[in-house]
């Protein structure tokens, strides 16, 4: 039974980490902070998602500049292990899935840290029922901020329910690598986590719907994608139709195409997100429990005296998002000034070899939206850097350019380290910066974002 509703000045139901940062932003600025979570302070991101997948990333990568020894340098060989990978993201990233670190550091700020599942129960009121299943029922004056996230979407494909499964949850948790893998989806988990699987050795086989890798991006660049994994082994599957899914004796399992099977000792599922709305007592507030996103302004207001920020907004499930709204919704919670949100600039980058980093609108994206486009795409390769990198060096940049008023609205930097010459591009297409006026720059010799300049010179043919 809840007792009497204590009173607070701000409730932050999911503590992603834009929901962290506000509740400690707010609790540091004197609030009244009661922040909730029901599973780990921080969220997906640092227990499950970014930083464990990157250290996956980073220590695949590795292994394959061993492999380009033999071709620049000499020849290395390399006793591939997966137990430094397991213990870095148990012992350094994840703290074995512990969140006291953070807890404390939130508690030190000021807020009040309850480990349990918060829900709306109208205007500025929230109970949260806490594992032993008792509950404490809020009363938040400046109102609640919504930051819930993401759990892995299980699309409803015949047998998979039954059929035993990892998600990027297990992925990170892995200790011993199967011998074969099927991931299910070539988004951004799907292709980072099939390159790094596949760079210990494991036999991976992508099985992706649409027509291409990283359905959203470029597509030159997601085809790319899918022609530098074909040429390390990984079997990449485009425009496939799953019929079903079923589980072996043996516990591997089989994926029934179409036309065809694949057969593996585990099953990753890549293929996309649901969000946490379904149990947010959204109806208290007038809101739709089942929408897939919660429709904020630019101010990240989700209704009286309510907030949503993170994943759920539906403007890119990124944690660099999730901060941006986070300081945006801090403001206003606090009464500040400050820029509204604006999205015409959203970065992202998927950690594959080569990175693929994009940012604002693609060429498709820009012709529906009615504008006069100037296009040009460059192949990383063919840059001076790019010659003299040898092996690992393909990659494209794209330019989309608003002719009209001579601003780029979008690019593409794909290649190694991508996701850092973007953000050259992520700045230009932020400041509307007059393609006229990137051209007059001086792009250092020989570097990687060189190529920008003959992406721009070509714009201007
Ligand atoms: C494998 C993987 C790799 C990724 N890599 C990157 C990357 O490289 N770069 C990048 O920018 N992004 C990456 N992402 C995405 C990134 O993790 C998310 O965008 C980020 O975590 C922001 O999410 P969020 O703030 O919406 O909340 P989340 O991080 O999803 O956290 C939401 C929190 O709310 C809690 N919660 C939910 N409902 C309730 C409730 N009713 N009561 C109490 N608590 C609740 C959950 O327990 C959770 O802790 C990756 C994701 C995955 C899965
Ligand atoms: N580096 C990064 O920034 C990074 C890395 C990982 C994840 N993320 C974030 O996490 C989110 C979730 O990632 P994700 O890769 O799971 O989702 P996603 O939605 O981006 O990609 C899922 C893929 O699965 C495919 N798919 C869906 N159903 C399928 C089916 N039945 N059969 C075959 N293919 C199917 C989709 O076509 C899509 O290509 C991303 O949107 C991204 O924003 C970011």
């Amino acid at each position: 039974m809840s007792d009497a509703p204590e009173q607070v000045d701000l409730v932050v139901v999911g503590l992603g980490p834009g929901g962290e940062a506000l509740a400690t932003g707010a609790a540091q600025a004197g609030l009244r902070v009661v922040a909730v979570d029901k599973h780990l302070v921080g969220g997906e991101c640092p227990y499950y998602g970014c930083i464990p997948s990157k250290m996956m990333v980073r220590a695949a990568d590795a292994l394959a500049e061993s492999h380009r020894v033999n071709e620049l340098a000499g020849e290395a060989t390399v006793v591939r292990s997966w137990t430094p990978v397991a213990e870095r993201i148990a012992r350094d990233a994840t703290d074995h899935w512990d969140d006291v670190v953070a807890v404390r550091r939130l508690e030190d700020a000021g807020a009040t840290v309850l480990h349990g599942t918060g829900r709306l129960a109208g205007e500025g009121t929230v109970a949260v029922t806490a594992p032993d299943g008792s509950t404490r029922t809020f009363e938040a004056a400046r109102g609640v901020v919504l930051n819930p996230g993401t759990r892995p979407a299980l699309p409803p494909i015949p047998g998979l329910a039954e059929t035993p499964h990892w998600t990027n949850r297990d992925a990170v948790r892995v200790t011993e690598l199967p011998g074969s893998l099927a991931v299910i989806g070539g988004g951004p988990i799907g292709c980072e986590m099939a390159q790094v699987f596949a760079r210990f050795g494991v036999r991976v086989t992508i099985i992706e719907v649409g027509p291409h890798l990283l359905g959203p991006v470029e597509p030159e660049a997601g085809e790319l994608l899918g022609e530098l994994f074909a040429q390390e082994g990984i079997r990449v599957v485009t425009a496939a139709h799953i019929d079903r899914i079923e589980a072996g004796a043996d516990g591997g399992v089989t994926v029934h195409l179409a036309d065809g099977a694949v057969r593996a000792d585990k099953l990753l599922v890549a293929a996309g997100r649901t969000p946490n709305l379904d149990d947010l007592g959204l109806e208290t507030v007038g809101l739709d429990p089942s929408a897939r996103t919660i429709t904020v302004d630019e101010r990240m207001r989700a209704g009286e005296r309510l907030w949503a920020i993170g994943d759920v907004t539906g403007h890119g499930a990124f944690t660099h998002m999730s901060m941006y709204q986070s300081a945006i919704a801090r403001r206003d919670v606090l009464g500040e000034d400050g820029a509204p949100a604006s999205y015409h600039a959203v970065p992202h980058v998927t950690f594959t070899d080569p990175e693929v980093g994009g940012v604002g609108m693609t060429e498709k994206q820009a012709r529906d939206a009615g504008l006069t486009v100037r296009v040009a795409t460059t192949p990383l390769e063919q840059s001076s850097r790019g010659f003299t990198h040898g092996p690992g060096a393909r990659g494209l940049i794209k330019l989309v350019e608003d002719a009209d008023r001579g601003v780029l609205v979008g690019a593409t930097a794909m290649g190694p380290a991508g996701g850092e010459i973007l953000g050259l591009l992520a700045l230009a297409v932020h400041a509307q910066v007059p393609t006229a006026t990137l051209r007059m720059m001086i792009f250092a010799y020989p570097t990687f974002h060189r190529a920008i300049e003959t992406a721009l010179g070509e714009l201007a043919e």
